[in-house]
């Protein structure tokens, strides 16, 4: 049997179980490879580090450079775009296939990556990098390549689904939640990119890109993130049937001149309860798409945290090294279709928008009259009193709470409507204004 030299870029949440795993299960995975992987050594920046994993000393090296120049398979699992982008690259023009599980690299230089891949006839893979352990990248470029995906929405970071989780189910605060997914090992290095949604967009972009044939640049994703939830936004969503889920959702979306065009976006989202991706708890994922032919479809599993992670490494290790054994090339990025990339203005959603308004006759045909100016129609609107007292119902001093849901509109349209709402004299304050899908 031959021998393969894996080096591995890494030794954090992730590298320290994939290591652990090559060592442990070498015989299976020698036996479902057709080769011996055999862990060459393992770059880290301080090779004296304590590590959470027991693992040989000697396998350790500051020299990454050194240690891909001899590999057959390079697992990159550092973070970060430099130096992973300049060792992914050495590793290529050295013929080795490389792994990796870092979608902020791949979101922002994919196809030039791919298109060095390509060219040197070497493969590679990052099944890790959307969606941890689930596996949605492979399905979605050969088990769907048969179809047409219409639509992609992700739970694709496990921070804010646990910390919206918490919020939701125990009234946790934002911070806590925040510092007990940190524990975990779910974040990254620097939270912000999972809390203010920049992760999520990566593996948007990455889906998109797999789901529409498509580069989707990282830039023209519109991405907001958790940061401005409370739990009144919480509590609202609860009353209504509804939670709150951070989605990344790329979708074809129709073009003026009557084609179709991408768009992938990243917000906080209310789903009605009984939606599939209402059942996603904690740091979990999932991904749901819609297909022409085969229709629904959702795959669920954990998508974060150093095991899970490694199993979705492991997977792609197994199929670079068979590459490698029976000779001829994977399945490339097929991105040949160019669509074209929709910004925010031809985005098509709907809005929930709660609104503190006086409790008096006519309120309600003016707000109407403003939806109907900006050519948004109202799917429901439901209206609850905030006072049993009667003095200030006679008095027309009472408030009342209006919750309203739109049809799909453009992002412009909806977003003028809310502008105009809060400038009328019988409104309050607008309390929450939230996007909404599956109704
Ligand atoms: N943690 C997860 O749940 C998870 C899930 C999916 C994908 N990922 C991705 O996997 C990658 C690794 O994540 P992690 O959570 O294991 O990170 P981590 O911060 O725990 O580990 C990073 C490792 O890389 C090493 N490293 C960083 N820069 C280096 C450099 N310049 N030279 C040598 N070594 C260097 C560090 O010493 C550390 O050992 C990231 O791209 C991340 O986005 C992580
Ligand atoms: N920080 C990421 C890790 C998995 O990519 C998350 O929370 O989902
Ligand atoms: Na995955």
């Amino acid at each position: 049997m031959n021998t393969l030299k894996v080096a591995l870029l890494g030794c954090g949440n992730v590298g320290s179980q994939v290591a652990r795993i090559l060592l442990d299960d070498a015989a299976d995975l020698a036996s479902r490879s057709g080769a011996r992987l055999e862990l060459a050594g393992i770059a880290v920046r301080n090779v004296d580090a304590p590590r959470d994993v027991d693992l040989p000393r000697d396998l350790f090296t500051d020299d990454a450079e050194t240690l891909v120049k001899d590999a057959d398979i390079v697992i990159e699992l550092m973070g970060g775009l430099e130096p992973a982008r300049s060792l992914i690259l050495r590793s290529i023009e050295h013929g080795a296939s490389v792994v990796s599980g870092n979608k902020a690299l791949l979101a922002a230089d994919g196809p030039a990556l791919y298109e060095k891949a390509s060219a040197a006839g070497v493969e590679l893979y990052y099944e890790a990098a959307v969606a941890g352990a689930i596996p949605i990248l492979r399905p979605i470029r050969e088990s769907l390549s048969g179809d047409r995906i219409k639509r992609v929405l992700g739970i694709v970071n496990g921070t804010t689904n646990y910390i919206l989780d918490q919020m939701d189910t125990t009234g946790a605060a934002f911070e806590d939640a925040l510092k007990a997914a940190q524990t975990l090992g779910y974040a990254e290095a620097d939270p912000t990119a999972d809390v203010e949604g920049l992760d999520a967009a990566a593996k948007g972009t990455l889906l998109a890109s797999l789901a529409f044939h498509t580069t989707f640049p990282l830039d023209a994703v519109k991405c907001e993130g958790i940061t401005g939830i409370t739990s009144a936004d919480i509590d609202a969503a609860k009353d209504t049937g509804f939670l709150i889920k951070l989605l990344a959702i790329a979708e074809k979306q129709p073009t003026k001149d009557g084609g179709e065009g991408v768009s992938v976006r990243v917000h906080p989202t209310l789903l009605p309860r009984t939606h599939p991706l209402a059942a996603v708890h904690g740091a979990f994922n999932a991904v749901f798409v819609e297909a022409e032919n085969a229709g629904e479809l959702m795959f669920y599993g954990q998508g974060a945290g150093g095991r899970p992670t490694a199993s979705a490494v492991l997977g792609d290790v197994v199929s670079a090294a068979r590459r490698m054994v029976s000779g001829g090339r994977g399945r490339t990025e097929t991105t040949g279709k160019h669509l074209p990339v929709l910004g925010e203005e031809s985005i098509l959603t709907s809005y929930y928008i709660d609104i503190d308004a006086a409790d008096q006759p006519g309120v309600l045909a003016k707000i109407a009259h403003v939806f109907a100016d900006h050519g948004v129609s109202i799917e429901v609107m439901r209206q609850t009193m905030h006072t049993e007292d009667l003095v200030s119902i006679a008095d027309g001093t009472a408030s009342a709470e209006l919750r309203i849901i739109t049809h799909r509109g453009t992002e412009e349209s909806l977003a003028a409507t809310v502008e105009a709402i809060k400038d009328l004299d019988i409104v309050n304050s607008v309390t929450s204004v939230l996007r909404v899908e599956g109704v």
